[in-house]
């Protein structure tokens, strides 16, 4: 048996083949261009995506499932006579929609969102996104009026265009903050609240199962990226946890049957896979920008090779006063300020390049120490948290974030535990297991005392607030 799991994510997509011998690569990966026309827009060209989501299955060779995991929250429109594109993806990170959800904060309309979907008013999810493209684009508008308007995540327009299938599933329909996450079936007051017409959205299916074919080979699991890592990291258990270091950080816990909802402390209940008729949960918090705040400081000049950054003979930047707080997108969790603005803080005559990347991945890790405080206010998460994605092969990053989150963190040598979660799903969904992956790890302890980890957050958490509303 060989399973081709497609990760379809922010800034690339990939394939991982594994099979019933225990094997499991990636073998083909292509980068997406990544469109900003204006300040705080994010678009990808849905062509591009699909036809990098082909290469992908025709570089899998013969294989007998497919199973795609995707960006979460990025949608767009299309035709449905035509399967044509009537938009852009409007990504994750895109921040237009901002004024649409104040005005509706203003009115009163969050205590409706936390309760049906567990989400805040914020442009990260689906929902304002697809009401813009309702308002401002003309050849939706058209669609609309024509009755062929489809919307969707990311993950139906590949769907509908490969298998023929307008489907999405559990965990992807969690994250346009128009599902009821109880019943997990879209929910009419959130699709009315928005104005998205509950009959332009695809259905919601369960994580695992049938969603068509794609020539003879039948896709068996379509989950969000963030999920299938969850997966891919073993997390089966509530309080198993799991950070992805991608384009942003995102810690993933889970919850059981059990919808866990803190709004007080800027966490997202969410959905991390529906088997049958099981929902699982999942509570989650993210940092908008990891690597690509890494990458940014690198298309600044700040370094040239990746191996610059990965060890340093200075102290840390935070404990010599030199802050960074990595809102290019604004803060997530804890915070919800999409107004604030990246800084350093705390720089002298004598602060070098060095000095500014070093306080920009201890801020990153700040960040997400952050997040995970805010966890165990309200689950007992594991005292072991596994991570992946490019900055967990930073050595001085892993081992900052072992002292600031006081406890051990795992690395994996096979890192690309995304496409494997999604690879073990569209095996079940085939009706077989593959084996159990032989992953060497690291294990990093955390080696600072309580005060000093103390000091450093507090010094932290000021940086932060000076960040918030900047812009
Ligand atoms: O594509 P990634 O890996 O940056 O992950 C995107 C997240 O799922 C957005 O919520």
């Amino acid at each position: 048996m060989r399973i081709a799991a497609i990760d379809q994510g922010t800034t690339s997509t990939r394939v991982l083949v594994a099979d019933s011998n225990g094997g499991a690569d990636i073998v083909h990966s292509v980068r997406h261009r990544q469109h900003h026309p204006k300040a705080g827009w994010v678009e990808h060209s849905p062509e591009e995506l699909l036809s990098n989501l082909n290469a992908c299955i025709e570089a899998a060779g013969t294989i007998d499932a497919i199973g795609i995991d995707n960006q979460g929250e990025s949608c767009l429109a299309w035709d449905a006579e035509s399967g044509e594109a009537l938009s852009p993806v409007i990504v994750w990170q895109d921040n237009r929609t901002a004024d649409l959800l104040k005005n509706l904060r203003e009115h009163g309309a969050e205590e409706l969102t936390l309760s049906r979907a567990g989400l805040p008013l914020d442009p990260y999810f689906s929902a304002s996104k697809l009401a813009w493209l309702l308002t401002h684009n003309d050849r939706v508008k058209q669609a609309q009026r024509a009755g062929t308007l489809r919307l969707g995540t990311t993950d139906a327009y590949f769907l509908d265009r490969l298998t023929g299938r307008f489907e999405t599933d559990t965990t992807t329909a969690s994250r346009t903050s128009l599902m009821n996450l109880e019943r997990g079936e879209w929910d009419e007051d959130l699709c009315r609240l928005f104005g998205v017409p509950l009959e332009c959205l695809p259905e919601i299916r369960p994580t695992v199962g049938e969603f068509g074919s794609v020539g003879t080979i039948p896709v068996t699991a379509s989950i969000v990226d963030q999920q299938a890592a969850l997966y891919g990291h073993g997390c089966r258990k509530t309080g198993d946890a799991k950070i992805t270091f991608g384009t942003g950080a995102f810690a993933l816990t889970l919850t059981g049957n059990q919808i866990v909802r803190a709004p007080e402390q800027g966490l997202l209940p969410t959905v991390a896979w529906r088997i049958g008729n099981d929902i699982t949960y999942a509570l989650d918090g993210g940092v908008y920008d990891a690597s690509s705040a890494v990458e940014w400081a690198g298309r600044l000049g700040l370094y040239s090779d990746l191996s610059e950054i990965s060890t340093f003979e200075t102290p840390p930047a935070i404990s010599q006063g030199l802050a960074f707080v990595p809102a290019l997108s604004g803060l997530a969790c804890p915070h919800w300020n999409r107004g604030a603005g990246a800084l350093w803080v705390g720089m002298c005559a004598s602060t070098t390049k060095g000095d500014l990347c070093q306080a920009l991945l201890e801020g990153v890790a700040l960040c997400t120490s952050e997040v995970i405080a805010a966890m165990m206010d309200r689950v007992n998460v594991t005292d072991r948290l596994s991570v992946d994605g490019g900055l967990g092969r930073n050595v001085y990053f892993v081992q900052f974030l072992a002292d600031v989150l006081e406890r051990t963190i795992v690395t994996q040598r096979f890192h690309e535990l995304t496409a494997f979660g999604c690879a073990a799903l569209a095996s079940m969904g085939l009706g077989s297991a593959l084996p159990e992956y032989k992953n060497a790890s690291t294990v990093f302890h955390p080696c600072q005392d309580k005060a000093t980890v103390g000091e450093w957050k507090a010094r932290f958490a000021e940086a932060v607030t000076r960040s918030k509303g900047w812009r």
